[in-house]
């Protein structure tokens, strides 16, 4: 049972405050990703979960039991950081084994090479593992510290944007095997991005931190079609949601300041005119580049349409989003 849970985390360093009075709860064997800008207090997070940094005031607690006092070892957790943290003088595969070695674990020899085996296949290094680390590049450095988590098989594990440095075909194959892994083994994996297709593919639940506030915690689904503010709506979406004063459109509710239109969310055929500024491509869907009443706006539609620049549509929301004068929705 490995099931995190922040009761009003606090940090500040000096005046600033990193994470102001967050309470989550991540369920055992649940996906969550931390999204936010820089600075949103991801990273605290995570640090305040392992044991590495210490909140001001609140409690964190993991499989029910109070962290406070005890050190990274003793929350056995595995963590990843942005940053690889390889023994350079070992091999990749003397690097993978280091922690199924410790002498606690007792793991016979047959049952650690299988497990580095398995693992260096499935993040693609098994060509490299009688190199040295410091050998290998970046990406590789990356996916064997990815692989040292992996092979421990703890119940809770803390990535802090480990696919960053990859490339964009490891990012996409990797995500899948980390969802895949997560998923079979049922452990509890706490996860820190900038990416929001990280966020929608892999994630049970995302978090939304906000200058060190929790804003929204729920699906990715629940916060892209329901989201609680502007800054919540743009953290999910690619491309973004658009966001637009809200009269330019007929019927906008009383109090309403923005509308928030996904690119979906834009019905083409009937409305009021716009002007294509753009046709975009993308080979699976096309993207159209509007301008309407003085305004861009972005949605998408079919891979081959007959549209070009200059010409005009017509437009009208579809599922539209509301949003005050502070950004909270309506
Ligand atoms: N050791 C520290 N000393 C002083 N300030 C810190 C320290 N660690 C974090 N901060 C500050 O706390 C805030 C939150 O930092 P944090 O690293 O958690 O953000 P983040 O959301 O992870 O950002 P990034 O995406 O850039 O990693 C930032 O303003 C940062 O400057």
């Amino acid at each position: 049972m490995a099931e995190i849970r922040l009761e009003g985390v606090t940090k500040t360093f000096g005046s600033h405050v990193a994470l102001d009075n967050v309470s989550m709860t991540v369920p055992n064997g649940s996906f969550v990703v931390l999204l936010g800008p820089t600075g949103a207090g991801k990273t605290t997070t995570l640090r305040m979960v392992s044991g590495l940094d210490h909140p001001d005031s609140g409690e964190i607690f993991i499989g029910g039991l109070p962290m406070r006092g005890l050190t990274p070892a003793q929350r056995n957790v595995a963590m990843v950081f942005q940053q690889y943290s390889l023994y350079p003088h070992l091999t990749v595969r003397q690097n993978l084994e280091f922690p199924l070695k410790s002498p606690l674990l007792k793991t016979p020899p047959a049952e650690i090479t299988r497990k580095v085996n398995a693992i260096a296949e499935v993040l693609q290094i098994s060509h490299k593992l009688d190199n040295k680390a410091t050998t290998l590049s970046g990406g590789e450095m990356q996916r064997v510290s990815i692989g040292r988590a992996l092979v421990r098989n703890p119940q809770l594990y803390l990535m802090d944007e480990p696919l960053s440095s990859l490339d964009a075909k490891l990012r996409s194959d990797l995500r899948i095997e980390l969802k895949s892994i997560q998923a079979n083994s049922g452990a509890t994996l706490l996860y820190v991005t900038h990416d929001q297709i990280e966020a929608m593919t892999m994630a049970t639940h995302v978090g939304v931190l906000h200058q060190g506030r929790l804003v929204q915690f729920g699906s990715p689904r629940d916060i892209y079609e329901n989201p609680v503010s502007v800054y919540a709506a743009a953290r999910l979406g690619q491309p973004r949601i658009n966001i637009l004063p809200a009269d330019i459109f007929p019927s906008s509710p009383v109090g309403a300041a923005t509308i928030g239109l996904r690119p979906e969310h834009i019905s083409q055929g009937e409305g009021e005119d716009s002007f294509v500024r753009r046709v975009e491509h993308l080979g699976d869907q096309t993207r159209l580049h509007l301008s309407y009443k003085n305004h861009d706006l972005v949605t998408v539609t079919a891979a081959h349409t007959g549209l070009r620049n200059g010409d005009i549509v017509k437009i009208q929301p579809n599922k539209p989003l509301y949003f005050d004068a502070d950004g909270i929705r309506l």
